[in-house]
């Protein structure tokens, strides 16, 4: 058989492999710097795991769609595989019948349109909720976390939408998903020295995240059967599938038997797991994202304020709801900029099935193979002055987040494209039209734009590393190019009221 030719990769050391070069660094960022060097596509060995970076909008398309089908898969990861739980969910879940009738699951039930829409007054009751908190604390001249109000705004409608309103366990949910998140973000020696009993018995890394998982499992089965014995209490007559949340979804899918396995607890536990996972954190980053460009770039605050203030006029009412933000076009620009330069999941994890050629290079079945989607949307051949924050770059193009251009796929693209695109716009455009109609935000007296520090940290998402540095959000009379400040008399908020805001540690637990 001829040798296969592998793409080219920097230097190795016996044992460990390429591993020196990512450890303790921002993995999507020095597989970036390696790619530029190496090429698009770039073998690294992580200890004893092949795995192929992909880096070029060329490279993806080859790759996710050309060869979707062959790169469909997950990689098994050991500290991941805990949370596949035997491929029982979505998210980790390898290719295959499964995955398939979960995801058909997803799409045309869960996270459907039709869910999306009921969750409308939910959404605006709990963005309205967090204006009248933003105010209330601009009152009083204290400080507003924005990163932590953004992340329970995040927890809050996913919750809803999945358990349902508050539900006794949220906090304990919320704080086991998160550690578990936490710890998946992590560096584990097993994950890439899988067939070592030695680094299995000396690592600790599976022996944490199975005992985190299983709290996370007992908890959702604590949640269901609590569900079970009150639809009891209500008997059958109190269903009313508008009003289903995810979970009587997938409960009224478990008893009419309706798939081509059954529906067990497990499953159902596990696919909630995933959603609840990957719809929280994503959105509460993205938001944090925007906040902290905009802070940085208040030519672009203002024209996006204008915008909106233009667009709904004066006499708005208190909370802004989604059928209002048809016409916000420079928001929406400001926001697919953000997602650009801060995508919040940066590498995207696949692994082919079969024995594949990218570019005259073999990729031998079974590769973990790492799309750093970062490095892709700041390509400058792609991209006129890649890392600077121009959301005009989007003005008149056709350009969106669907999937449909290689190089733009902050939600993925293919068969395994993000399915809660819908979900996590429409919270993040009516947060971002909200805080943007009814504040003025601003670096607080003597910070400049410049000095705003805006380093990243790596942790199964991007986040801002920065903790606990304060940022003011004013009173400004400054009429905004033309604009009028708007005057809420007889309203319950105040516009352009004086709060300090920080974006700092996150508190989950609610
Ligand atoms: C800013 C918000 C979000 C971003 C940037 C994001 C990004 C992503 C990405 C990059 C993937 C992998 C896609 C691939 O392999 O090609 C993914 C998968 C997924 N996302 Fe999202 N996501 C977001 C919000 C959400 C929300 C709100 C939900 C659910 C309510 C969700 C549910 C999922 C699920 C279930 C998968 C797994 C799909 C599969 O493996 O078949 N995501 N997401």
């Amino acid at each position: 058989k001829p040798k296969n030719r592998l793409p080219p990769g920097p230097w190795t050391l016996p044992i460990i492999g390429s591993l020196h070069h990512l450890v303790g660094a921002l993995p999507h960022r020095t597989m970036m710097a390696l790619s530029r060097r190496y090429g698009p596509l770039m073998l690294l060995r992580l200890g004893e795991v092949p795995a192929v970076a992909v880096s070029s909008a060329e490279a993806v398309a080859l790759v996710m769609k050309t060869n979707d089908l062959t790169f469909s898969s997950r990689p098994s990861i050991p500290t991941m595989d805990i949370l596949a739980c035997g491929g029982k969910g979505i998210v980790f879940a390898p290719y295959g019948e499964h995955w398939r009738q979960m995801r058909k699951v997803c799409i045309m039930e869960l996270l459907s349109s039709k869910q999306v829409k009921r969750m409308e007054g939910i959404r605006a009751e709990l963005v309205g909720n967090l204006i009248r908190h933003i105010a209330d604390t601009a009152s009083t001249g204290a400080a507003v976390n924005i990163s932590e109000k953004v992340t329970r705004l995040s927890n809050d409608v996913v919750t809803w939408a999945v358990f349902g309103s508050k539900f006794a366990q949220q906090g304990e949910y919320l704080r086991t998903l998160y550690d578990t998140l936490a710890l998946l973000g992590g560096f584990h020696l097993i994950d890439f020295f899988p067939s070592s009993r030695l680094v299995r018995w000396l690592s600790n890394g599976e022996h944490n995240m199975k005992r985190r998982y299983s709290r996370v499992q007992r908890i959702i089965a604590d949640i269901i059967e609590g569900r079970h014995e009150a639809k009891e209490a209500a008997g059958s007559g109190a269903c009313n599938t508008n009003d289903d949340d995810m979970l009587d979804v997938l409960l009224r899918l478990q008893q009419e038997d309706a798939l081509a396995f059954p529906l067990t607890t497990e499953i159902i536990g596990t696919v909630l797991f995933d959603i609840v996972g990957a719809a929280t954190e994503t959105t509460g980053r993205l938001l944090e994202w925007v906040m902290s460009e905009l802070a940085c770039h208040p030519e672009a605050m203002a024209k996006a304020q204008l915008e909106v203030r233009k667009v709904l006029g004066e006499d708005h009412r208190a909370v802004i709801t989604n059928s209002d933000l048809a016409e916000l076009h420079y928001m929406r620009m400001v926001i697919k900029e953000v997602l650009r330069l801060h995508p919040p999941t940066p590498i995207i994890l696949r692994m082919n099935q079969e024995d594949c050629k990218i570019m005259d290079y073999d990729i031998p079945k079974g590769t973990s193979v790492y799309v750093n989607i970062f490095a892709v949307s700041r390509d400058p051949k792609h991209w006129e002055n890649p890392e600077q924050f121009k959301p005009e770059r989007f003005e008149n193009s056709k350009m969106d987040y669907m999937g449909t251009c290689s190089e733009f796929t902050p939600f993925g693209t293919g068969r395994r494209r993000c399915p809660g695109i819908q979900f996590s716009s429409s919270l993040t455009e009516l947060t971002l039209a909200n805080f943007l109609y009814h504040f003025d935000w601003m670096l607080p007296d003597g910070a400049t734009p410049a000095s705003f520090d805006m380093s990243e940290k790596f942790a199964f998402t991007v986040s801002r590393r920065t903790k606990h540095r304060k940022f003011l959000f004013y009173s400004d009379e400054t009429v905004i190019d033309g604009f009028v400040p708007l005057s809420f008399s007889g309203s319950w908020i105040t516009a352009f009221t004086a709060v300090a805001i920080s974006f700092g540690e996150l508190n989950p637990s609610v």
